[in-house]
Parts: C-alpha cells; structure tokens; sequence
C-alpha cells in the first residue's frame, strides 16, 4: 500500500457539539494535530507505555515544534495500566506541571492506553480534551473510538469508568509494522465481532484473505479497520451512553470479560472476547434464535486467526459470579447480546441459568 494514499475520514456524531469528531485512517496524520487542538491548548501530556516510548517521543517533537509544551507520562504495558494508582500517576504529572482546563492529554499506544488515558482526561479538572492515537489494530477499530474510559478494579473488568468522546482520533496505519502478529490477530477479533453483529462483508473478507489478513500493512486490512470502525461510528453516534443499541458492541464480552478477570488479565482482551462470541453463538442458537451453520461459522472464523475457541471447565461459578456483576445485568437478571441472524443482534433476557451451563458445556474442554 503506498504511504502517501489518501487518509480515510469517518465522522462520529451525537446529540451535544463535544460528541462530534472524526476519525482518520491513514498515514501521516501527526502533522493535522495542530489544526485539531487549536491555538488554546499549550500544555499536552502524552501517555503512553514503555513499548511505545520511542511513538511517544516522536508525537512529542511534532508538538513542540509546532509551539506546545508537551510532556510524557510512561505507564505500564498492557491491563496493568488501568489501574487507580496509574491514574493517580498521571494526575500527579498534570497537577505537578500545572495543566489547566485548557490542555490537552493524548494517548498512544493500544486499548489499555487509550481506556486509561480517557478516563483521566475525563476526570482532570472535570474534563480536559483527549486525542488518541491507537497504535493496535484493536485501539483503532474498537477501543480509542466511542469514548469509553475505564480501569479495573479488583472485582472485575472495567468497572469504573466514563463516557467521555475523544476531540479525534488518528489511525496512523505505519504504526501497526511493530505489532506482534499475535496482538494484530486478537485485535481481530473485535473486527469479527463487527462482521457478525452489523456488516457480514467483513466475515467474507476475513475468510477470502487468510493470508492478506495477517499482513497488517495490506489493503484487506485498511478496509477491514475502516468497515470496523464505520460499524461502530453508526452506533455511538446514536447511543453514546448505552441507553439501547450501544450493548449490541459488547456481544462476546459477557463471558469474554469474566475469562479476563479469571486468567488475572494475561488473556488478551480480543482471545476471551473470540471465546465469548462462540458462546454467544451457542446461546443463541440454545434460545431458539440462531441457526447451527452460523454458530460453525463464528468457530471456523475464529479458529482460522488462531483465536480461542473454548475454556476450562472447572471455571464455571468463578465466571458465573464474575458475570453477575457484568453492566448489563440487572439486579438478578443476567442480560447476554444474541444473534437472530447475521446483522441482527438482540438482548436476551436469561430465563433460568441453567441454559448458560448447558451452553457452556458446549464450548468448555
Ligand atoms: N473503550 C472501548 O470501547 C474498548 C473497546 C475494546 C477494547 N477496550 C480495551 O482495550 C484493551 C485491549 O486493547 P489492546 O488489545 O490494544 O491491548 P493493549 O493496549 O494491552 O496492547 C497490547 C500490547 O501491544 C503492545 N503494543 C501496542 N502498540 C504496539 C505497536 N504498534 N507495536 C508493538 N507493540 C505494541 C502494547 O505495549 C501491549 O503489550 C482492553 O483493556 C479492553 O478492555 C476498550
Ligand atoms: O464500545 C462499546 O460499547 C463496547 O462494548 C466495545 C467493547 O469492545 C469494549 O471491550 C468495551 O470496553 C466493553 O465495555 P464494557 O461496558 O462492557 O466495559
Ligand atoms: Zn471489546
């Protein structure tokens, strides 16, 4: 793919003018963040972990010659930067340097980063303005789009959190040349879960292309990261807080965010999500809605990428009382995303739990 091809905007709308902002896919999109901050912001803190230290620094050259001060604050890797005390961090770093409401925070690096980041710009002041800039196939089709924010807490999977949108987000696609083909794999799995719940061309174009898909700098990716992300502007930009559709994005996590919790985070988050979406596939067939030749296709599908497709089964009630506490539950009600058909997800309301155990039988090893 040549580096100079045109960037790829896909707008995100809401109700309040904060809600609107663009995503770009691209190359060489540092130099628009000058025009994106505005002449108000002067102080900008970069987070980013140690991987992405060398990322980092080169985001904070273009800042400073183009007149900010910028500084950095190094997190740990991965789900241990979401945590209180990294939070607690960066803001010693904002209040130490004297960042008022006007500055800026912006993120670099994948999911964990952009969840961390968001949630303490959200928080500084009551809010400054955020820009991510996802440096994982998952940060960009997924996580640093839709202004989520989260940490965990010991009890479980991102349940501290704001809804917080992002001033833009930039998709620098050279970044990906770095990640380990098992951090771009995972990461597809969330693109899956977008063929699945919305756009089934994305299904079609991961089984025509096993060898494209693997190739993060490949045209099959570019569209595959734009399909994703268009599926889940759509949604956002009509639910931003998950008062309805916006829970159609978690189907795959009810099970998946329990499996997480249950390896204390050294699952990836796409790996439990890939075997939350196969038991989301068996529940909804198990509820009467989906047919069997789909629930194949979402195990061929994942096992194709070398996703996880089934989990121990002496973890049952550990997972069971992880999910209790899932935000879609309600009081004792365990609410799950189902499929209908491809294209048609829906809530299922869980009669009695003993079809979630049948279920899992189905996809326990
Ligand atoms: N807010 C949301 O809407 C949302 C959506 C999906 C997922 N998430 C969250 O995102 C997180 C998962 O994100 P992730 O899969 O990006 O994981 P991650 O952020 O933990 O990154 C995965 C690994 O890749 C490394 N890395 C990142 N970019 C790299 C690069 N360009 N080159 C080399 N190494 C690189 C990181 O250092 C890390 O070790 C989870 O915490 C999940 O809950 C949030
Ligand atoms: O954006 C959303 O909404 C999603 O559900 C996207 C998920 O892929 C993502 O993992 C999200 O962080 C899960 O949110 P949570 O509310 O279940 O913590
Ligand atoms: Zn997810």
């Amino acid at each position: 793919m040549s580096e100079n091809s045109a960037p790829t905007t896909i707008h995100v709308s809401g109700k309040q003018p904060s809600e609107h902002y663009d995503v770009l896919v691209g190359d060489n999109l540092l130099p628009q963040l000058p025009s994106i901050l505005g002449h108000r912001v002067k102080k900008i803190l970069v987070i980013h972990p140690r991987a992405l230290r060398s990322t980092g620094e080169l985001v904070m050259e273009d800042l400073r010659s183009a007149g900010y001060e910028s500084f950095s604050a190094e997190i740990p890797d991965a789900e241990e930067g979401k945590h209180l005390q990294v939070a607690g961090f960066c803001w010693q770093v904002l209040g130490q340097n004297d960042f008022t409401r006007t500055d800026a925070v912006i993120s670099v690096g994948g999911g964990a980063v952009s969840d961390l980041a968001g949630f303490v710009a959200s928080t500084w002041m009551r809010g400054v303005k955020v820009i991510h800039i996802p440096t994982t196939l998952l940060g960009m089709v997924d996580a640093a789009v839709g202004g989520k924010t989260a940490i965990n807490t010991a009890e479980g999977k991102n349940l501290v959190g704001t809804f917080y949108p992002p001033l833009a987000v930039l998709c620098e696609l050279g970044t990906l040349r770095t990640l380990p083909e098992n951090e771009l794999l995972t990461g597809m799995a969330e693109v899956i879960k977008c063929g699945f719940i919305a756009d089934s061309k994305i299904l079609d174009l991961i089984e025509n292309n096993p060898e494209k898909v693997r190739d993060s700098q490949s045209e099959v990716v570019r569209e595959l990261i734009e399909r994703s992300i268009r599926v889940k502007a759509e949604v956002v930009s009509e639910d931003l807080k998950e008062t309805g559709r916006r829970e159609f994005l978690n189907y795959g996590h009810t099970l998946g965010h329990a499996i997480e919790h249950a390896e204390r985070y050294q699952w990836r988050h796409g790996a439990a999500v890939a075997v939350g979406m196969v038991f989301a596939a068996e529940l909804s067939l198990a509820a009467g809605y989906l047919n069997e030749k789909t629930v194949d296709r979402t195990r061929e599908i994942c096992a194709s990428l070398g996703l996880p497709t089934t989990y121990r089964a002496d973890k049952w009630a550990q997972l069971l009382e992880t999910m209790r506490r899932d935000k879609k539950t309600r009081g004792n009600l365990l609410r799950f995303v189902v499929l209908e058909e491809i294209g048609k997800p829906r809530i299922y309301e869980v009669p009695d739990e003993s079809i979630l155990f049948a279920t899992f039988q189905e996809i326990s090893e």
